[in-house]
Formats: C-alpha cells, structure tokens, sequence
C-alpha cells in the first residue's frame, strides 16, 4: 500500500503523522511541496502468517533472487520427499501393521514368538518365496549404529510432534491409557489419518511454495503519484495518470501469462465470483475506455483486472520473473471520501497516509515505503530528514532498515517509452529492494512454515522408523533363533520318519513272531502232555462209560485251555511291552501330543478258536480207518453203549490177538457167516462178549478210555495244527494292537513333520517379512536423517545470508 504525505494535510493528520516536528512537515510545504511518500504494503490480503515479521530485525530484505529460487526449489523436493516416506509409511501401515510407541512401560516388550500364530506383528500373508535364513546376527549387527535394537517407547513417543496421537476420554485415561486397550489395527488407523492429514498438509505447502504469485499494494494519498509509480515499475502506460484524483477502483495489474498470454482489461462488479475464463463475471473493457472506466465507474465496478506484459526481461520484470510475480495493485487516493476498502480504511471514511502508516504499522513491523516526486524537493535532505524521523515514530523498525525500506524516488522521471532508455540509480535500486522485500515476506510467510513442519514431520518420520526398525530387527532375530531351532527339529523329523516307523514296524514283527513261537511252544507242550497228566476223572462202572469219555476229553481240552489262557497273558504282556516300546520312540523323537490308548484286553477279547472233537466208540479202539467209518455210520449213539460193551470182547481178544485183529475178525465173520447166522451165534458170541467187557471192566478199561480219548483230543489238535494256528492267532493280535499304536506313531510324524513344515514356511515368511521390514525402516530413517540434514543445511543456508546481509 502507499500512503502520501501532503503538505497541505489538514492540521490534524500532521500533529498525528509527527507529533515531534508537526512545523518540519508544515514549514516544509516550500522544500517539501509535490514531495510525496508511497509505501509498498503486501499482500492484499493478510495471510496468518503474513504478521510474521519479527524476524526481519535480524536479518535482511536483501535476499538474493536465485537463492530464494534454489531454496523454493529445495523445500520443494523436500516436501515431495517427506511426502513419498509419508506414502510409504501409509501403505506399509496396511501391510504390516507400523508400530507405534505407546507403551507407558519403559522398555519395550520382547517381541512375541513367531510361533505364537496370530501374535506375530508382521502377519505372515503376503509372499510364500522362501528367503534363506540368515545365520546369526551377522548382518543384524552390521546395521547403521545409530539404530537402536533396545529402545525406550516412552522417550521415542514424547518425541513425536505432527503424527503424535492425543486422544481424550470422558474418564480421564491418559493418551497412553487410551491407547494400551486399543488393537494395533485401530491405532494403524488413527496413525493412518495423521498421515494423511500430514499428507495433505505438505500438498498445500507445496502448492503455497509453487504459486509464485504475490501482490503488492500501492497505497497513498490523492494524486500522490501511485499510477505512475506503477507505469514507472511497469516500465509502461498502463494506468492512467491524471493531475485530478481519478482512480476510483482498484486496479490490479498483472502478468498477461495468467490471462493464457492474452492482454486484456477485466471490469469487475464481484470479486468472490470473478473467473477470467467466464465472461458472465465480468465485463471486457477497451484500452481507450480505461481512463473513463478507472475515473468514473468506480460506483460499478469494485475492481479491475489488467492483464499486461511486461517489456523488460524476466530478471528484471515484476510481474513474471519467475521467482516472484508480483502483480502491482494501485489504490485510490486514501484521503478519497468515497471510499470505503479495507478492514483498515473502514474505521475512519477518510484516511491520510499518515493515518493508514500507523494502523499499517501496529500490525506489520516492516513497511515499504517510496516518497515520489522527490524531483519537486529542493532541499532533499533536510526533506528526508524530516521524514525519517516521522518513520521512526511511527514504524521503528522500517526506520531501522530504511536503507532498503524507504524510498526517495520521482516516478515520473522513468522513460515509459524506452524501458532500458534511463536508468535512475534510486528508482532500480528501490525496484531491487521491492523485489527482496516481497521475497523475504515470501520466505517469511511461505518457506518458513513449510521448513519448520518440514522438520515436525521429518524428526516424526525419524522417529517411527527408528523404532520400528528396532522392532523389525528384534523380531528378524526372534525369527531367525527360532528358525534356526525350528530347521533342524524339521530335518531331522523328516529323516527319522521313516527309520523310526521301520523300527516300530520291526518291534511289533519281532514282538508278535516272539508270541508266535512262543505261544506255539507252549500249547504243543500241552498238547503233547495231555495223555501225561494224571486224571481227576472218576471211573463209576461200564453203564457210565460215555460220560467218563466226555470228563476225559474236557479235561484234557480243560489243559489246553489253561495253556491257551496262559498264551493270551502272555501274548498280551508282550503285546503291551511292544506297543510301550513303540510309544517311547515318540518321546525320544519329541512327538508333540498324547500317544493313542488302546485297549489290548479288548482288542485281544474274542475267543481262541473252538475245538470241537468228536469222539466216537471207534476212537476207544484201534481199528483201521474204513472200518471204523463204516461202524461209525451203522451204529446209532443209543447203540454206543452196547458196542462199547461188545467191544469188551475185542479187548480181551486183543489181550491175545491184538484187538484190531480181533474186531476185524469178528466183522469179517459176521459178514461171512450172515446176519441170520450172526443172530445164532449171538449168544455165544455175547457171552464172549460179557466175559470180555467183564474182564474189560475191572482190569484196563479206564487206562485205556482215559489213553484213547487224550490220544483222540492230541490227534485232533495236532492234526488242526491248533497250536500253530492259536500262536499265529495271538500273533495276528498283537501285530494288530501294535500296527495301531505304529499307524499312531506314523500319523504322529505326519503332523510333527506338517507342523514344523508350516513353522518353518511361517518363519521363512517371517523373515523375509522382517527383513524387508527392517531394510525398509532403515532405510526410510537414513532418509528422513538426510532429509533432516538438507533440511538444517536449508536454513543455515539462509541464516548465513542473512548474517552477512544484515543491516
Ligand atoms: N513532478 C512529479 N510529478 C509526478 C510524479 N509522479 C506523478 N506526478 C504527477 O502527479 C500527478 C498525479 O499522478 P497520478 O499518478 O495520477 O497520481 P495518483 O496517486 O495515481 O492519483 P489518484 O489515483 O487519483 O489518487 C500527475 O500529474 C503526475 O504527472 C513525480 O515523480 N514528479
């Protein structure tokens, strides 16, 4: 904005404008009369930062042009930098869950086994490659020293600053309370919101930084000479210039490249609404009508746009020197009744320069101010004098860089036909600071916002990484011990697998072909003993002699019974010490869970195989084989009993002859003499027959039914094969008991082997996962470290060029 000082002021605005030396501005009407002072006043528009001056003191407005430039550049890339680690952070939150430094106990948990499914930090889902294990903490240790492995939570979260999370409860819990009882995924959401808050945040610095634009308004009395000051910086006629007051309107110049390169003048009735690409929001007017339109439309339009090029080239241009592009914005007169502006004009309907300079100065510490028609001066310096001290009263800090900050100029004294005709010393060197001016409230405004979030979220960035590397890296050493347990337990079960089912296959052959032979022995031991034993059976007389067989014949098999019972305990003894044998291979194999019970008794349960003899009256006595079959079939059981005694007579016959003999003869003879004549000879024949089962009966009959029938119940078992077939029966049996518990053992492995198998496959998935984790963190620490550093490098940059500019 400019403000000019007229000597003519009412009496009023000069005892405010110079309180000390009102006579200096009065008396100097005659030295000091057309002088005029203009201050350069930006932005139109306030920025919150824009107030931020107190820097200025120290430092200088003389900030050189390119490396302003470099440093735009610089925060720039930084900021797209810094928002690439944020991106990077925000994806890889959705992928593994990024850590966040919580914790109020001091030190930090020991990250969790990773076989401890579903607790692991990094979910074990994306890549089944495998990555070879790494041995040891070889690499681990060679990471970047200022990685920390063990690391204080505490410290790393009272060290956040932008994505700090702060949560507040009704109950009063602390932010750490809050977040101790909420899951990792909820606060990667909240840390995923900061992000992108943070995101969005850099976005608009980058754009603040980018827009070159700035836009310096030029305030000052009536007909203090402000258009053709600005014609003047313009090195143009582009406002019109009147020795009346004429400028009713604001008048925004700026470069034509905002206009797609076209120039043209844009008559505005509403600012909020104007869109140069829509002719509807304003109205187009003609150069030849700017004069009536600037003098005399001022109640119409509240604002016009000039789009123009500037002649000069781009290092010496305002509008577009591509570091700054400034546009000029010349005011109406301040002391002008009709106006009504800014906030700032609106207190008072009329303003003086005086006026305007102190309410400009409560708020901004600097102002830039140009005195014009400094040609009109006669006494310059006593006229400078006099100005500067009113300066001082009413800015003492632009009064302490008035070198760079106050002007002396005549606007007017600037060839507008010829820009490079005339160079004017004071008029390039205030353009110079006018420009250094604008660029050092840009710093202020722009660059040093951006460069202090910068370093916010750069230090945060630092922060997240540095502990999360240090986790990742705990965890790729948990991962990597435990893999290094794992691996081994998984090879050596796959190779024993099949030599411990060979073993457990060989017990349960070994122990059953033992049962066999052993089973086997024992049985035909009874079965050869049968006819040794002595009989319990009682002998009561010939009519009982049929049930005396029966009792021999139990009691014989009752022997064999004994010794299959015998058998059975003892196949299942060795059955039970083969399947415990078989168990114990699953603990020297460090099998996880319980071994399959089995009941041996029941599985052993069915009965040993029935034996069913017959014995016959044939049986008692030794005849051939046909004969005995033919008698077999002829004689009824109620007949038995009368052979039996009829068969006295064999035996005493055979005490002679030898009973087979005898039978055969008497059946011989029979047939040779008939059956009628059998039947006469009956009687002497069944008298033969008493006097024999007589004999029979009280000499040798029991021995020889208890000899016959045992005879008859060995024959048969050895001709069964009984006790080979009960040996292989028991045999059969435990092999079945023993298959079991190895089947048992055999799907044991199978899952000991499946298990390890998938820790393995976990922990390799693990290990690449931490490991890419502990790359990536490393990684994005060493670059917010360097970025941090550029960053500092940044500002001691421009420290150092204020130092040596300072004033
Ligand atoms: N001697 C002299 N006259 C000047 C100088 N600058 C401007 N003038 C004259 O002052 C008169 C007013 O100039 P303008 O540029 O119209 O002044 P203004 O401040 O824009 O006027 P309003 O916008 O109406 O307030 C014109 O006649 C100019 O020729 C200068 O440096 N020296």
């Amino acid at each position: 904005m400019s403000a000019s000082f007229n000597n003519d002021t009412r009496a009023a605005r000069r005892h405010s404008l110079a309180a000390e030396s009102p006579t200096s501005i009065a008396n100097g009407r005659s030295s000091l009369s057309g002088g005029r002072l203009t201050a350069s006043y930006p932005p139109l528009v306030s920025s919150p930062e824009s107030s931020e001056m107190g820097g200025l003191e120290r430092s200088s407005v003389g900030v050189d042009q390119h490396a302003y430039a470099g440093k735009c550049n610089r925060l720039m890339n930084l900021l797209g930098g810094t928002s690439a680690l944020l991106k990077g952070l925000r994806e890889n939150n959705d992928r593994w869950l990024i850590l966040y430094p919580h914790q109020t106990s001091p030190k930090i948990q020991r990250a969790q086994s990773f076989s401890e499914k579903g607790n692991a930090r990094y979910p074990l889902k994306r890549s089944n490659s495998f990555s070879a294990p790494h041995n040891g903490d070889s690499d681990i240790m060679d990471e970047d020293s200022r990685l920390v492995t063990s690391v204080d939570t505490l410290e790393f979260h009272t060290r956040l600053n932008v994505l700090k999370l702060e949560m507040k409860s009704h109950d009063h819990q602390s932010t750490e309370e809050i977040m101790e009882s909420l899951e990792k995924s909820s606060i990667a959401e909240l840390l995923n919101k900061r992000i992108d808050k943070s995101l969005k945040h850099l976005t608009n610095l980058h754009a603040r930084i980018a827009d070159k634009s700035s836009k310096v308004l030029v305030a000052g009395d009536l007909n203090a000479g402000k258009s053709t000051l600005v014609n003047a910086l313009l090195r143009r006629q582009v406002l019109p210039v009147d020795q009346q007051p004429c400028t009713t309107m604001f008048c925004e110049v700026l470069d034509a490249r905002e206009n797609g390169g076209v120039e043209a003048i844009h008559a505005i009735k509403n600012i909020e609404s104007y869109n140069r690409e829509d002719p509807a929001t304003f109205t187009e007017i003609q150069y030849a009508d700017l004069y009536e339109t600037v003098s005399e439309h001022g109640d119409i339009y509240k604002q016009l746009k000039i789009y123009c090029r500037d002649r000069r080239i781009s290092e010496e241009s305002l509008l577009h020197n591509g570091v700054v592009d400034i546009a000029l914005v010349d005011c109406p007169g301040l002391n002008s009744d009709s106006l009504k502006t800014m906030a700032v004009f609106a207190r008072q309907e009329e303003i003086d320069a005086n006026q305007f300079l102190r309410n400009a100065s409560n708020e901004k510490a600097y102002l830039f101010i140009i005195v014009n028609k400094f040609d009109e001066i006669k006494n310059k310096k006593k006229c400078e004098k006099i100005i500067l001290d009113q300066i001082q009263q009413i800015s003492p800090r632009t009064y302490e860089h008035n070198e760079h900050l106050v002007h002396f100029v005549s606007a007017n004294s600037i060839n507008l036909d010829n820009p490079y005709d005339q160079k004017i010393a004071e008029f390039e060197k205030m353009e110079e600071d006018l420009r250094n001016f604008v660029l050092k409230k840009r710093s202020k405004s722009k660059l040093a916002p951006a460069e202090h979030y910068l370093s916010n979220v750069l230090a945060d960035i630092t922060v997240l990484s540095e502990y999360n590397h240090g986790k990742a890296e705990e965890e790729y050493q948990n991962a990597v011990s435990e893999f290094n347990e794992a691996k081994p337990l998984y090879d050596t079960l796959r190779m024993k697998r099949n030599q411990v089912i060979e073993e457990a296959e060989k017990i349960a052959e070994d122990t059953s072909a033992n049962i066999h032979k052993y089973t086997k022995e024992n049985l035909e031991k009874a079965i050869n003993g049968v006819h040794k034993l002595p009989t319990k059976c009682e002998w009561s007389s010939i009519l009982y002699v049929w049930q005396y067989v029966l009792e021999v014949k139990d009691e014989a098999l009752g022997s064999i019974e004994q010794a299959t019972r015998e058998n059975e305990d003892f196949a299942k003894n060795m059955t039970a010490e083969g399947t415990e044998k078989i168990k114990s291979l699953a603990d020297a194999n460090q099998l996880s869970g319980e071994a399959r019970q089995v009941n041996i008794s029941k599985l052993f349960g069915r009965q040993p195989t029935e034996i069913l003899i017959h014995i016959g009256p044939t049986d008692l006595f030794d005849i051939d084989f046909e004969f005995s079959d033919k008698l077999g079939e002829k004689l009824s059981d109620k007949l038995q009993m009368a052979t039996l005694s009829g068969g006295a007579l064999v035996v005493v016959a055979s005490k002679y002859l030898g009973y087979k003999s005898a039978l055969t003869t008497l059946w011989r003879f029979g047939n040779f003499v008939g059956f009628d004549n059998m039947k006469r000879l009956a009687i002497p024949i069944l008298l033969l027959a008493g006097a024999g089962t007589t004999y029979y009966l009280f000499s040798d009959m029991q021995r020889v039914v208890t000899g016959k029938v045992r005879q008859k119940v060995r024959k048969h078992l050895m001709a069964e094969n009984y006790a080979d077939e009960e040996g292989k029966r028991l045999a059969r049996y435990g092999r079945k008991v023993m298959r079991k518990i190895t089947n048992d053992l055999q799907i044991r492995f199978h899952d000991a082997v499946q298990e390890q198998e998938k820790r393995c496959k976990r922990l390799r998935e693990a290990l690449k996962e931490t490991g890419e984790a502990k790359n990536y963190f490393g990684d994005v620490f060493k670059k917010s470290i360097e970025m941090s550093e550029t960053l500092k490098f940044l500002k001691i940059d421009l420290e150092e060029r204020e130092q040596l500019t300072v004033f």
